[in-house]
């Protein structure tokens, strides 16, 4: 007898709150009312002040017509199809460095199958390939057994309850205030202490100021809270800062000092804008502090989905993990054997990305020149729009010294915030969405981001064709 019931079993009311919890603004509403105007536009030729949609709000390049490298396409297509490795015509079309680079892969790979699953780790020899493109970028040994290839750089952030705190830059970059929502952890940010609340200051280009931090985390203790971890965007997300070598050192210093975990978020590291500063991991930094494995947790992250490569799509990445006791290396790994591995093109591509063409191989000068000019262009596009922003009445924006986006802080009338008030829209949401109705330019509300209160900003990515920036 089918029961009378009809009540539905699974309610947003009965989800786990922790998802209910969970933020993540750069595909907040702003952008399902871009896809809605979208359609329109598409159903209604003329039915907008605008053409088309210009998706700023995600960093994203190949969406937006940045091609990708030859040198690891070609490497990618043969991998996946390795039949035609032999053939004339494929010696024709393909670089000889590029064929002899797919047969290294292939031999690391048992079975030769790309369609098998890895060790939980990723395939052993393209962990060795990563190691040595660490070493060879930092001048300090990396352990291949120290690499986790994820599936994009998503962390592995240790929680225990809700009295755990994780130290967040604020602005931050909120995969991080999601992923502790998930796992039910506290969010403690950076500069932000109960009572008077300061943040990083927007003056002085976000640099991280260690006396507050130490303030911060006073504060944090005297609240029951355990600060766990440190969480670092260097180059920052979504405020563009690349940290001076001096404060990093500061910043490991501090970790050591208070016992706290270092995750540092790495995956701008190949995008750096301005000849006054240089791009040094953090895991450089704290071995040339004399620091070793056994003095400071380190978990590195760098991704494929940004720097000159952009291969957001083929999710690929990788976690060094360093400086943990061997039981606690074992939980990581079980963590990570849940997922049996990650997928194997991203792991093909992330060695690419640590392992490049050399000076002299066939490939190098056509690498190069794409490399170089990608760079050049994303360096070209971020200040042309630093300088458009700033003309803006009311807009102020600091220069993006690296990373993809530019956070300007727009200065609302009164009347705007009253008017954003009454709608229960943050003001530089109700802002972000009058300029998607008026112009088709879609960018993140910066309170998605966190600010200081009563300021606002939103982020712009500098990511669309150089024609398109003038308007
Ligand atoms: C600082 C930072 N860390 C990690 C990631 C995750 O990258 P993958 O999972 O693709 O490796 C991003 C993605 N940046 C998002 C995506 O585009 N715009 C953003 O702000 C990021 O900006």
């Amino acid at each position: 007898m089918a029961s009378g019931n009809s009540t539905p079993h699974l309610t947003v009311e009965s989800l786990n709150p922790k998802v209910l919890k969970c933020e993540y603004a750069v595909r907040g509403e702003i952008v399902s009312l871009a896809q809605k105007l979208q359609q329109d536009l598409q159903a209604n030729p003329g039915s907008h002040p605008f053409e088309e949609i210009l998706y700023c709000n995600i960093g994203n390049p190949q969406s937006l017509g940045q091609q990708p490298i030859t040198f690891f396409r070609e490497v990618l297509a043969l991998c996946d199809h390795p039949n035609i490795l032999d053939k004339s015509e494929t010696h024709g079309l393909f670089s000889a460095d590029s064929i002899e680079r797919v047969w290294q892969i292939l031999d690391q790979i048992p079975g030769r199958a790309t369609g098998a699953y890895s060790h939980s780790q990723g395939i052993k020899g393209l962990r060795d390939t990563i190691a040595a493109g660490i070493e060879a970028r930092d001048g300090f040994p990396a352990d291949p057994n120290d690499i986790f290839l994820t599936d994009g750089a998503s962390p592995a952030v240790l929680i225990r309850s809700e009295n755990d705190g994780i130290f967040c830059p604020i602005p931050q970059y909120p995969l991080y205030s999601a992923s502790i929502a998930l796992h039910g952890g506290t969010l403690q940010h950076i500069m932000i202490f109960s009572g008077s609340l300061y943040y990083l200051d927007e003056a002085t280009g976000w640099g991280l100021e260690i006396s507050e931090l130490k303030k911060q985390l006073e504060t944090a203790r005297q609240k029951g809270i355990t600060v766990r971890a440190l969480v670092v965007i260097n180059p920052g997300n979504p405020t563009g800062q690349v940290l001076a070598e001096e404060n990093q050192r500061d910043i490991v210093e501090f970790c050591k000092k208070e016992g706290l975990v270092l995750l540092a978020d790495e995956v701008y590291q190949e995008n750096i804008y301005v000849p006054e500063k240089q791009f040094h991991s953090f895991k450089k930094v704290s071995r040339s502090m004399g620091y070793g494995d056994k003095d400071i947790p380190l978990v590195s992250f760098q991704s494929v989905s940004k720097g000159y490569y952009g291969e957001c799509g083929k999710r690929g990445g990788y976690m060094e993990v360093t400086g943990f006791s061997p039981e606690v290396r074992e939980q990581i790994y079980k963590v990570a054997s849940v997922n049996l591995c990650s997928n194997i093109s991203g792991q093909i591509l992330a060695s690419l990305v640590m392992s490049p063409p050399n000076v002299g191989d066939e490939s190098y000068e056509s690498y190069f020149a794409e490399k170089d000019g990608i760079v050049q262009s994303l360096a070209r596009l971020a200040k042309t729009l630093e300088d458009g922003l700033n003309n803006l009445e009311g807009v102020t924006c600091n220069k993006a010294e690296g990373a993809m986006y530019l956070f300007p802080r727009i200065r609302l009338p009164n009347k705007a915030i009253k008017e954003a008030e009454s709608l229960k829209k943050a003001p530089d949401a109700y802002y972000a969405t009058r300029l998607l109705n008026a112009t088709g330019i879609v960018v993140v509300p910066g309170s998605g981001f966190g600010q200081v209160p009563g300021t606002w900003h939103f982020r712009c990515t500098i990511l669309p064709q150089e024609e398109k920036i003038p308007a």
